[in-house]
């Protein structure tokens, strides 16, 4: 297993279980998500990619029968306590999802609505954070000259590049993507793995992710997953190259899963 004690970690998690009703999904987890790297989550599908990712902005919270054990300190602080403001741990934890998911409203308002939840700007302020924002998600030149119109009208590429415009918009500290490639198509794929690459300067990443050749490419580290545990986390090039457990080589080879 990595260890990333004495790296400056943005997320530690330390014996996590999270439980679906009865039904435990998440068992004992530690790990760290290291500041301004890429850490992806691989495993079989039903493993707990996705249940751990919405751990960390506790996304379950709006779930009945759903709850989490353990500790999961962002910066230090305990993001399990009841008594957090939800609302304030969205804005620094944001999330992406599979699926593009525009609001219906004009590619304008979908950044800004966002930014209006938390802040107060001047419309020439909004307007140079949403500017900003697209920017930072690689889709400015391709919208500026149509900010009215409905984000719907964009091409899924483009979609899931304002999704995550809109993210970034409220300056989040850690950036959850949850198979943000899984509905495009390869180019739309490589503009949003560029993106990842360009991102993690200014962000934390965590991204789940079915494709190995994805994980490969674009994190700095790699947890493998299997029944709800976490069977390996390390230095994706020594994960993919030389990994410490069978399961993980099975998997990563393509013999199960
Ligand atoms: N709402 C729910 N209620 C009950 N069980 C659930 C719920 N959501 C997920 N689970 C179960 O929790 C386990 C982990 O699911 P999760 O979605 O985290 O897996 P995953 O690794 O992300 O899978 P995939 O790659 O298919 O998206 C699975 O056994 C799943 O059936």
């Amino acid at each position: 297993m990595l260890e990333t004690a004495n790296l400056k970690n943005a997320i530690e998690v330390k014996n996590l279980n999270f439980y679906y009703g009865k039904f435990k999904g998440l068992k004992s987890i530690n790990l760290n998500i290291v500041e301004n790297k890429v850490t992806a989550f691989i495993g079989p599908s039903g493993c707990g990619k996705s249940t751990l990712l919405r751990t960390f902005n506790r996304m379950y919270d709006l779930y009945p029968g759903q709850r989490a054990e353990g500790e999961i300190n962002l910066y230090g602080e305990d993001i399990l306590n009841p008594k957090l403001d939800l609302n304030l741990l969205r804005s620094k934890v944001g999330m992406i999802f599979q699926k593009p998911t525009p609001f219906p409203m004009s590619i304008y308002d979908n950044i800004a609505f966002g930014v209006k939840l938390y802040e107060n700007l001047s419309k020439a302020d909004m307007d140079e954070r949403v500017e900003w924002a697209l920017n930072k998600a690689a889709l400015w030149t391709e919208v500026k000259d149509k900010l009215n119109q409905s984000g719907l009208s964009l091409s899924g590429g483009q979609q899931q590049r304002l999704c995550i415009a809109r993210g970034v918009a409220v300056k989040p500290t850690v950036l959850l993507l949850d198979e943000p490639t899984s509905a495009l198509d390869p180019i739309s794929t490589g503009k949003v793995e560029e993106l990842v690459h360009e991102l993690k300067k200014d962000y934390t990443v965590a991204i789940v992710t079915h494709n190995m050749q994805q994980a490969a490419r674009i994190s700095d580290y790699t947890a493998f997953m299997y029944l709800g545990e976490l069977i390996e986390f390390n230095d994706t090039k020594q994960i993919f190259l030389k990994p410490d457990r069978e399961e993980t080589e099975d998997y990563i080879t393509g013999r199960f899963g």
